[in-house]
């Protein structure tokens, strides 16, 4: 069975104490490898390598720097067969998304960040006559990177490519639950050529080696993408350390859907929302609001809609495959129990699917659609993360921006209408860091991305990620 390696001073090599933990292909509930359960000895490695690597990198001109990266995202590009085919058996997603977005966003974040640090600039401010300021951005050193499961290639780059570009060293961490992609990355890098030590992949579990990279005195600053409660923990333990943050948390995500949108257009857009990457996208629009002229209509187009979704083996031809884990897909099927017992109606789904052949023993949960439940219930107020949204009917447009509203997430809203003002006068309106209008996870990678409220704290994308990974200094030259 295969074993992953960590990457550490530009060699793969096992956890130093050797332990290691399963990984689990969830489409069919096997064991098919080991993962190291790296520990704080491989932690003091890496940060030891990162350092001696730092003053080398930082020095290394910002083309060089892009012509590394871009070489590691053709790479990308040249083994997303391989990449694509990991990542599905990993996650369980269906391999064709995994083609058409996981792998090409992966090499799309390091072309991104490769051509940006070269646009990358800074400010300077003149005092008249008197004197000028110009600020310096250099890298902050050596910071660390953990990403989830969801999307596991397209986050973990999303993460490291602003880090390289920007000069750092990077200690990084996928999710223990999705580690192939990060691991034939490093192998990837090393092809490529990166100079050992620049970035270096720890595997192995949030608790402790996650932990660890929060903890280390050597790491610092952390960008995070995952769980809310996990954000808060987090940032408990780097704060009295000073340490820069960038918290990507979680989400409940409202489609507002009005009676002057282009029926067939939202129909296909907020079943997306919902469903895409079988709901475990923390952008995914879980609470769908629809005004009540046209709800009959839309409650039922977007349910022939959702129950003709082909759910089932990841490497077949089908639109959702399997839950990440079993444990996850317990939370998922606990989470529709809680809707029944408050009261909600399933108008689909709301149970485990069981897959013929290979995938019998997978983690599928069926398409799940249920409506009758007010804003204030655990299921409209708690992220679910999985294939999972309620309906509800609105009358104004004050009440669907007071819904959307009202939960403590505020990452992504997505407005459904022909009507320009209305469209504008919503989005102005709406508590998220990002709205969407008549689209839904259309990603320009420039714009700043991220969540308001209990959704994070600190934005990434374009020129926002650049500074995170830089620390400003700024320079007072007086003229007398
Ligand atoms: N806002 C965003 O951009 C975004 C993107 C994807 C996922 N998410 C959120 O992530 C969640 C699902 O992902 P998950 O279950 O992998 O999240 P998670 O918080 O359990 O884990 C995320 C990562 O953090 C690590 N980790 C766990 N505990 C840690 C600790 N104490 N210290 C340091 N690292 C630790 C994990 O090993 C993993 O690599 C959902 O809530 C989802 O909304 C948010
Ligand atoms: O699950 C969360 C998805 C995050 C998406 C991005 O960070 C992005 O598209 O850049």
């Amino acid at each position: 069975m295969e074993a992953l390696e960590n990457y550490i001073d530009g060699k793969l090599v096992p956890p130093g104490d050797g332990r290691y933990l399963d990984n689990i292909n969830p489409a069919t509930g096997q064991v098919y490898g080991q993962i190291p359960r790296s520990g704080q000895a491989d932690l003091d490695a890496a940060v030891t390598a990162a350092e001696q690597a730092r003053a080398g990198w930082q020095a290394t001109p910002a083309e060089q720097r892009a012509a590394l990266m871009e070489r590691i995202a053709d790479l990308i590009d040249r083994n997303l067969e391989l990449l694509a085919a990991a990542e599905s058996e990993d996650n369980g997603k269906p391999i064709a998304l995994a083609r058409s977005l996981d792998i090409p966003r992966a090499a799309s974040n390091f072309r991104f960040f490769a051509h940006a640090i070269t646009q990358f600039a800074s400010e300077s401010h003149a005092m008249g006559e008197a004197a000028i300021n110009y600020t310096l951005r250099d890298p902050i050193g050596v910071v660390g990177c953990i990403s989830p499961w969801n999307l596991p290639l397209y986050l973990f780059t999303w993460k490291i490519a602003p880090a390289l570009a920007a000069g750092n060293c990077v200690i990084a961490k996928p999710s223990e639950v999705t580690p192939k992609t990060a691991y034939l990355l490093s192998q990837l890098c090393i092809e490529a050529g990166l100079p050992a030590g620049v970035l270096n992949i720890l595997h192995g579990l949030g608790g402790e080696i996650g932990n660890a990279i929060v903890t280390h005195p050597g790491v610092k600053a952390i960008s995070f993408t995952g769980g809310t409660a996990t954000g808060a923990q987090i940032a408990a333990q780097a704060a009295p350390k000073f340490k820069k943050l960038s918290l990507e948390l979680g989400g409940k995500n409202p489609s507002l859907v009005f009676a002057d949108c282009d029926l067939d257009k939202t129909v296909a857009g907020v079943a997306r929302a919902a469903f895409a990457n079988q709901g475990q996208i923390c952008l995914c629009g879980s609470r769908i609001y629809v005004e009540r002229s046209i709800y009959p209509e839309f409650r039922e187009r977007l349910l022939e809609r959702v129950t003709a979704l082909r759910v089932g083996d990841p490497l077949s031809d089908v639109d959702q495959g399997a839950l990440v884990s079993e444990a996850h897909m317990g939370k998922v099927l606990g989470a529709i129990e809680t809707a029944r017992a408050e009261g909600g109606k399933i108008l689909c789904g709301g149970e485990r699917l069981v897959p013929d052949g290979r995938c019998a023993q997978g983690y599928f949960v069926a398409p799940t659609l249920i409506e009758g439940l007010p804003l204030a219930c655990e299921t409209n107020q708690r992220e679910i993360f999985g294939p999972v949204a309620t309906l509800q009917p609105f009358d104004t447009e004050e009440d669907a921006i007071g819904m959307a509203n009202g939960t403590d997430y505020g990452l992504a809203a997505s407005v459904w209408t022909e009507n320009l003002r209305r469209s504008h006068r919503v989005a102005r309106q709406l508590d998220f860091g990002i709205v969407w209008v008549n689209c839904w996870l259309q990603r320009d990678l420039r714009t700043p991305f991220g969540g308001m409220k209990n959704s994070g704290v600190g934005r990434e994308g374009g020129l926002e990620a650049l500074r995170f990974f830089t620390e400003p200094k700024n320079v007072c030259i007086n003229y007398d």
